[in-house]
């Protein structure tokens, strides 16, 4: 039985418990806005959002009509350029005027290390190049780099023709979204470019549909349970791993003497040097998967780029029909020349030729930043203008903000390659980073995007059916929903 007494004393216990926890959540909330104030003389502006989440959940939404650009300059007219958020599940401190940027690119006094998403680290593995840091990260770099810079680019121009040809070639007539048969070309071009594995075969069909699935996963939340991006993710990095670990294993006993059809005749592995590598200061050796680790997260982190920027090229000039009769002349001017000196591939040098769809390729790279921010974490409390960024917190450099600055490029969201006329200054155009983490597939992208335009130029003409036109914008810049397009060959009309 229910008395007066008892019924009082229940309310009294759930209005202590409910001040109780109204008390707890406002205290939490205050550490959590506060954290490291008081202490460290951080940014005092900005806002670190919900508990746990922080901002995440605001900064993944911008896509379509929201843009990440437009997110940002909220923030800065709010908080000012410098200010504090919380990103990725970490404090942080956005970076955002030209000199916060260059800070964080360059690191001068070494206190920050790779701020890439814990998904990426587990599912490219330890000794991919955004886990490795100091020493064995230099080491890694070096021979990554100087392997597929235009030097090295040009002995396999004839083969990357001939890949590109061959996808090209089931296009007249049909009606497609050109961004996925651009990303499954430029995964058989990477894996021929990394593991000399032949494009026209089975492995190569194989690795490229389960490598779909890998780069769903690194910036999902790093839960492994069945259903998840994540979980899909790591399974089918492993069976990637399975089917080129064999390959990886021949060609290092080819460097021990016997031949291998991957090592491409008399042809050295380029990167037979990473064989010899070790790590921890010498003292450990590197096995059969930490190479394939390493060549593989070139295939998974750029991937998808070149692929994007082809298909956003189409999309801008498809909606300027007057630069897209520029481009047309230009590649028509080219390829007559070529066919008059008996040519057929296209080659490095042939790029000089190509001004004005380079200047393209660099309006595309300025307007749609493909991966529009860096992320560093501090590995000491950091001094920097004024402000001690402490020890474990997390840097954003977003330099899309860079590139749609109206001083350095006047009405920037406009499409206009006639901006790059002259080549861009480096300083202010940073669409592949800068410092000891540039991107190493920068001269690859170039010529790989300028080339697959090349060869769609000159052989199609297309109307557009659908065309979404949206965009996503974090964590890369991707074009989401529908862009159809009906082609039809040219050669009739050459
Ligand atoms: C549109 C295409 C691409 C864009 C916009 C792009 C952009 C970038 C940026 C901004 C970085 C610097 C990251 C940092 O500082 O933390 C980077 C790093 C990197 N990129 Fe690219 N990339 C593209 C394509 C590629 C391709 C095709 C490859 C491989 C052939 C590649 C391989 C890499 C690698 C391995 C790194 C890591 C360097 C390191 O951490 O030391 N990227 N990329």
């Amino acid at each position: 039985m229910w008395t007066e007494e008892s019924t009082n004393a229940v309310q009294k216990i759930v209005t202590t418990l409910s001040v109780f926890c109204i008390v707890f959540l406002i205290r939490a909330w205050w550490n959590w806005q506060t954290a490291g104030l008081g202490l460290k003389s951080i940014p005092s502006k900005g806002s670190l959002g919900w508990p746990i989440v922080g901002e995440s959940l605001s900064v993944r939404r911008c896509s379509g009509d929201i843009s990440f650009e437009g997110w940002l300059r909220e923030r800065i007219q709010k908080y000012g350029t410098m200010c504090k958020s919380h990103l990725f599940l970490k404090p942080s401190i956005l970076m955002t005027t030209t000199e916060e940027v260059k800070f964080v690119f360059d690191d001068p006094h070494k206190q920050m290390r790779n701020g890439a998403p814990e998904s990426l680290k587990r599912i490219f593995g330890s000794t991919s190049i955004f886990s490795l840091e100091g020493e064995d990260h230099r080491h890694v770099y070096k021979i990554l780099n100087d392997s597929i810079l235009m030097p090295e680019l040009k002995k396999k121009t004839a083969e990357f023709n001939r890949i590109m040809r061959h996808s090209l070639s089931s296009w007249d007539g049909q009606t497609l979204d050109i961004l996925k048969p651009m990303q499954t070309m430029i995964f058989k071009l990477m894996t021929f470019n990394f593991f000399g594995i032949p494009w026209e075969g089975e492995i190569a069909d194989r690795i490229a549909s389960l490598l779909y699935t890998v780069v769903l996963g690194p910036t999902s939340l790093p839960f492994y349970f069945p259903g998840t991006d994540f979980y899909k993710a790591m399974n089918a990095k492993t069976r990637v791993t399975e089917l080129v670990v064999p390959i990886i294993r021949e060609l290092r006993s080819a460097e021990t003497g016997r031949s291998s059809k991957y090592a491409r005749s008399a042809e050295k592995f380029p990167y037979q040097n990473l064989f010899n590598i070790k790590f921890n200061g010498g003292k450990e050796m590197i096995s059969d998967t930490g190479v394939c680790d390493i060549l593989l997260s070139p295939i998974l982190s750029g991937g998808q780029g070149p692929g994007t920027v082809v298909a956003l090229a189409i999309f801008h000039l498809t909606k300027n029909p007057s630069m897209l009769q520029k481009a047309q002349a230009e590649v028509d001017r080219v390829r007559k020349q070529k066919e008059e000196l008996g040519e057929a591939d296209l080659s490095v040098s042939d790029l000089k030729d190509l001004k004005y769809l380079t200047q393209v390729y660099n309006e595309v790279l300025r307007i749609s930043t493909i991966v529009p921010g860096v992320g560093r974490v501090a590995t000491t409390d950091i001094h920097f203008n004024g402000h001690v960024i402490p020890k474990g917190w997390f840097m954003l450099a977003p330099f899309v903000l860079i590139h749609m600055d109206p001083e350095l490029y006047p009405e920037p969201s406009k499409f206009n390659p006639d901006r790059f006329e002259t080549p861009p200054n480096p300083g202010k155009f940073l669409p592949f980073g800068r410092g000891y983490r540039h991107c190493v597939g920068r001269d690859f992208t170039k010529l790989v995007v300028v080339m697959t335009l090349y060869h769609i130029l000159s052989n199609f003409t297309w109307d557009v059916v659908s065309c979404s036109g949206k965009v996503q914008y974090v964590p890369f810049v991707k074009m989401i929903g529908d862009f159809q397009l009906s082609i039809k060959s040219r050669t009739h009309l050459l």
